[in-house]
């Protein structure tokens, strides 16, 4: 793996590259930052202010993201001024980062963009989106007839000021091949730029997302499109797969994936960026000269502050308990390696993602499945010296509670 020290990638069979079939990209990953826009649209989640919006847009741009939906105007004048407050804040800043919005297929959503683009005086990109499945047909008593009128309509006002526009069909993984046809066509021929499929409800398997790529690939082909739109792909995680989609829709081609910071978003949330930018680093896919992911968890400490959502223990990389362990036979093969005086192959030992190119440590703790070497190991890390009587009661607290122990318990029974 690329991302591995030598010394220790000797000391690793990596299943991962025998034979490659996953993410193997043709051409670099490029990413669209939902947070502030999907993200929020979470019923747990609190609305960041201004500022803390600012400070999410200059944390993707550092991550080398290359586009951030900065909301959806036509929700109203709070929005509108939100959107424009970071228009602003991106060139005053010269960020390379560029700017979309949300409208839905009607004109009273997509005058509030192209007005706020020639205020600020850059392109927006209009994302115009309109529910395609049968399902959503059938809820809303929309006909194929209403959703063309609403497509050609919208479109052509975006590309009639300007705009590049991308086209968004709602439910795109559960819409008749028939409807996407039309709508598809209709959308290329009034000038978007871009389809970007949806799972909105977290329904696409595998299987499915390659279907329908290869579906709408064809409708590109017979346009003669192919080389000059482009394919975003957007998930939601509802059977937890929009991460593992994410991968392979790049892997299948797809030039732009959506993602939230923590995974957050609608329902149970989107494909979370976050652990797609750290799984395509760890596939060696992301150029360290783009995308800086030395801020990557403070990305993820941020959109938790700033939206209220807890970061889960367990999450990866950025989860509290990541790098910790209490369990006596892992804590005591770290510390061994730990004493090689070799970073990397202490980080690895117990973990696939190494801590500290992250700016995160491997930590070990006490706890009743602890091994005298965890105690032994603490007490030092702590500046104790680990006499035998001390380390023995320490070690029999520990086995005497039922969770891990915090620093002042561990304290205490030193002190006596
Ligand atoms: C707008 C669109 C991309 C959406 O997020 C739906 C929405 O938020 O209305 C989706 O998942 O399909």
């Amino acid at each position: 793996m690329a991302t591995t020290h030598a010394n220790t990638a000797a000391l690793i069979y990596d299943w991962n590259e025998k034979e490659r079939t996953g993410p193997l990209l043709r051409r670099a990953p490029r990413f669209v930052d939902e947070s502030i826009r999907d993200g929020i649209q979470s019923p747990s989640v609190r609305d960041p202010s201004i500022e803390q919006k600012m400070e999410l847009v200059r944390l993707m741009d550092r991550m080398g993201v290359q586009a951030v939906n900065l909301g959806l105007p036509g929700a109203g004048r709070r929005a509108q001024e939100d959107v424009e407050r970071l228009l602003r804040f991106i060139v005053e800043e010269k960020l390379r980062i560029t700017a979309n919005c949300a409208a839905r297929t009607v004109a009273s959503d997509i005058h509030p963009i192209i007005d706020i683009s020639q205020k600020v005086g850059v392109p927006i990109e209009v994302m115009t989106f309109i529910g395609s499945s049968p399902i959503r047909g059938y809820t809303e008593g929309w006909d194929n007839e209403r959703l063309k009128k609403h497509t050609h309509e919208a479109v052509k006002l975006g590309v009639d000021h300007g705009l590049p526009v991308g086209f968004v069909t709602e439910d795109t993984t559960r819409s008749h091949p028939k409807t996407l046809d039309v709508l598809f066509r209709t959308a290329l021929e009034a000038g978007a730029g871009r389809l970007v499929l949806c799972d909105t409800c977290g329904h696409a398997t595998p299987d499915g997302l390659r279907n329908l790529l290869n579906f709408t690939r064809g409708v590109l082909r017979s346009m003669d499109l192919e080389e000059t739109v482009e394919l975003d792909w957007h998930g939601h995680n509802d059977r937890g797969l929009a991460l593992v989609l994410g991968l392979y829709a790049f892997e299948w081609g797809f030039h732009r994936v959506h993602g939230c910071g923590l995974g957050i978003g609608e329902r149970v949330g989107n494909c979370s960026l976050d652990l797609l930018l750290l799984n395509l680093y760890l596939l060696g896919q992301l150029d360290p000269k783009q995308h800086d992911l030395s801020c990557l968890v403070e990305y993820v400490e941020k959109i938790s502050e700033s939206t209220g959502v807890p970061i889960h223990p367990s999450y990866p990389l950025a989860g509290r308990d990541a790098f910790r362990t209490a369990t006596g036979v892992h804590a005591a093969a770290i510390i061994k390696a730990t004493k090689t005086g070799d970073h990397d192959l202490a980080d690895r030992v117990y973990s696939s993602v190494p801590a500290r190119v992250f700016g995160r440590k491997q930590e070990i703790e006490i706890g009743h499945y602890s091994g005298r070497s965890n105690v032994i190991f603490w007490l030092r890390e702590h500046g104790y010296e680990p006499s035998d009587e001390l380390v023995d009661r320490v070690f029999n607290f520990a086995k005497s509670q039922n969770h891990t122990l915090t620093t002042e318990e561990v304290k205490a029974v030193i002190a006596g």
